[in-house]
Parts: C-alpha cells; structure tokens; sequence
C-alpha cells in the first residue's frame, strides 16, 4: 500500500486565558464554571498561600487553553489531537515542530516524534508546555494514520489485550460513582502541611464518611496534587490505613524523586504509591519507577503522546509495575487496552458536581465514548484513528501561520 505524505499541519488554540470567549469546560477540565468540585479547595503546592487556597483557576491552572493541532495527507484525509497548551502550543507548532511533519510519511511518526522531541531539548526543560505540544502533535499523527489506513489506533499498536476497560471515577462523589457501575473512586485531598494534624483529620472524616457509604470492597484513593511533604503524608498514609485507602497519589511535585523513595518506604504495607501525570520525560518515569512508584500515571497528552506512552509501559512491565494513565479519554483507551500492565483505568469526572458521567473533553469531541457501567468495550473503540470528530462549532483561532 502506498501511503500519502502529510502536506499540512496546523495548530489552533481555544479557551484559557488567550479566549475572547472564556467557556465552560472545552478540552482542559480544569477550565470549568463556578460551583464545580474540581475547583473547590483543593490542595495544591499553592495552598500555602491564603489568597490561593481556594481555586486553582486563582492561580491560573486554567491559562494555558486547549491546543488543537490538525494534521493533512495529500490524498485529502485529516487527523487532529487536543492537549493543553494553547497560544503558546501553537506558536512551537507552527514555527518549529512542523519542519519535521511536513513531507513525511503518514507512517513515520516515531522518526518525527524523535525529532520533536530532540530538536526542542534545549528549551522544553524536559516536559511542561512543550512537551504537551509533542504530545498534541503525535496524537494527530496516529490519529492521522489510522484514519488514513481505516483502523483504530489500538490495532496499529497491536491490538487490544482486552475485551473492555474497566474504570474507577476521579471526583467528589464516590459514594456516587458506586452507584454508576465505577470500581473506585479517588477524591482530592483538600488540605496540606500547612493545616497541620487538623488538615489530616478533616481529610480523613471525608474518608471515613465515603468508606461508610460504600461498604469495604470499593476502592477509596488519594489524589493529594504535589501538595505535601514527606512527613505530612506518612502521617496521612497511616491514618488513611484503617479506612482501607488503595492509594496515596502525587502527593510531591514529580521532580522530588528522594521524597517518593522515603515515601514508599514509609507506607502501611499494601497501600500503594502512584504518581506521574506531570511528568514528561522517559527519564523521569524510569527515575519514579526507580524510586518504587507502585503505579506510573502518564498523561498520554502531556507525556509525550501516544508513542511515549507505550515506552513508559514498558518501563512499568519491566518491575511489575502498573501503568495507568492519567485520564485522557480516547487517548489513553486506545494505548490501555493494548497494555498488559493496565488492568483498570481512570476517568476524569466533569460533571460539577460528579454526579454524572459527562465526556471529558466535552463539547470539544464528537462521538467521545463514555463507561457505561464503569466499562468502554474494544468494540465502542473499533472506529477509523481516535474514532472521534472535531466539533467545529467549538471557538478555534489560529494565531500563527507558517
Ligand atoms: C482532581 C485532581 O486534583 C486533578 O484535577 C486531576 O487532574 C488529577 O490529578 C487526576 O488524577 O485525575
Ligand atoms: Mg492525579
């Protein structure tokens, strides 16, 4: 078969702090209207301060916006991605990245992935805001192929180990996702180290309460948000035992490596450690694996893309470690159901007050697949590429051209 080459790409930005429009939701979740759980004084490294404790989008989690990169083949057909990375995705798209997209085939996505990725070393720090572009950009690119060759991504990288994806919820309410068919819920911690013993037990009354809801064999989880210290978040492993917490996540800023190793050794026995979505090289996941992390949490658009995360498995498969991303809907469903390690996975509630399923990246994505019963099937997933459109009726602006 002989393949097109890609004859265009293009990046737009919607949302964040750039829009003229500033809408609820579009493709970054945090980007969400008043009243909504998700930025409802959550512990962050931020909440030190008085001023920042309550919202996140007080201190800007929200400024970046959606980044949409859009890519062309030269018989026509197009394949695009969503990340996080607005305006300032699009200007490295347009001025940088798309030397190495432009006049390859649609099949050589790990040649330019390499490329990307070596050509921005000396200025992406090694993950942040360019390596969500990266990522946006390889997203494109398989779903570009697979629209192209008329397959799924799951089978271009080698077909599903699975006959359906089982999730756990990521909200306020697990008491509620119980009832939705979900197989855990995690819940944000809302206080820190700078709350003291007080903000330990507070978190843990919460605990208490959703344990009480939802009988022994639900699973319960942590997502702390970088916002703890060592000392802090032994205490809070060890008061969570009792109430059977599966998990403690991210409870430091991804480069503290020393501080998850102490962690680890800290822990009651049997909970796990996880971590990850922030960071953004495979260097740095080795080193989190390294350091004992029970469960590697890659954001499959800020992690490099689809063709990091197959990489980051692998690094898990090698310890017996798991690998779970962190919820990206079609991106992460089409990679998980080909991993062997990926037992379970995670989906990101958007609805404000998590009471019901609502598509993640919603009203960005057409056709977005959503657990029914806490399951997406292999065959829900059996569409051309990612199997999602883009809703153009969503404010797009392209801010730079090339
Ligand atoms: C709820 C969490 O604080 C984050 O907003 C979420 O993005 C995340 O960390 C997760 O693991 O889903
Ligand atoms: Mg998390």
């Amino acid at each position: 078969m002989k393949l097109p080459t890609i004859t265009h790409i293009r990046a737009y930005s919607m949302g964040g702090a750039a829009a003229k429009v500033h809408g609820q939701g579009g493709g970054d979740y945090h980007d969400q209207g008043k009243d909504h759980w998700i930025d409802d004084h959550i512990a962050t490294p931020m909440s030190k301060y008085d001023e920042y404790k309550q919202s996140r989008q007080s201190f800007g989690i929200n400024v970046l916006g959606t980044l949409v990169v859009e890519v062309e083949a030269s018989d026509g057909t197009t394949g695009f991605a969503i990340s996080t990375a607005g305006t300032v995705g699009c200007f490295i798209v347009e001025h940088h990245l798309s030397r190495f997209v432009e006049g390859k085939r649609v099949d050589q996505i790990k040649l330019i992935h390499d490329q990307m990725l070596n050509a921005t070393q000396y200025y992406s720090g090694g993950g942040g805001v360019v390596i969500n572009t990266i990522s946006c950009v390889d997203l494109a690119l398989w779903d570009l192929y697979g629209k192209v060759v008329k397959l799924p991504v799951y089978k271009l990288l080698g077909g599903a180990v699975r006959d359906e994806i089982h999730f756990y919820a990521t909200g306020a309410r697990p008491d509620l996702a119980q009832k939705m068919g979900f197989i855990g819920g995690k819940m944000p911690t809302h206080w820190g180290p700078a709350d003291g013993d007080e903000g330990i037990a507070k978190d843990i009354a919460t605990l208490k309460e959703m344990r009480e809801r939802v009988g022994d064999n639900f699973w319960l989880m942590f997502d702390c948000w970088m916002s703890q210290d060592v000392n802090y978040a032994t205490k809070l492993a060890h008061a969570a035992a009792p109430y059977k917490l599966k998990w403690l996540e991210e409870c430091f800023p991804p480069q503290q490596i020393e501080s998850y190793r102490q962690l680890k050794k800290n822990m009651p026995a049997g909970m796990l450690m996880t971590t990850g979505e922030h960071t953004g090289t495979l260097e740095g996941f080795k080193e989190l694996s390294d350091a004992g992390v029970d469960i590697l949490q890659p954001d499959v658009g800020w992690c490099g893309g689809v063709t990091s995360l197959c990489e980051i498995a692998a690094v898990a498969k090698s310890r017996g470690q798991l690998v779970v991303p962190h919820g990206s809907s079609v991106y992460s469903h089409h990679a998980v159901i080909t991993f062997t390690n990926t037992p379970f996975s995670e989906m990101l509630m958007t609805s404000p007050h998590a009471d019901y399923v609502r598509p993640q990246f919603d009203p960005v994505l057409i056709d977005e697949p959503v657990p029914h019963d806490g399951i997406i099937t292999a065959e829900e997933l059996d569409k051309p590429g990612f199997g999602v459109e883009l809703n153009r009726e969503c404010p797009l602006e392209r801010p730079f051209e090339h």
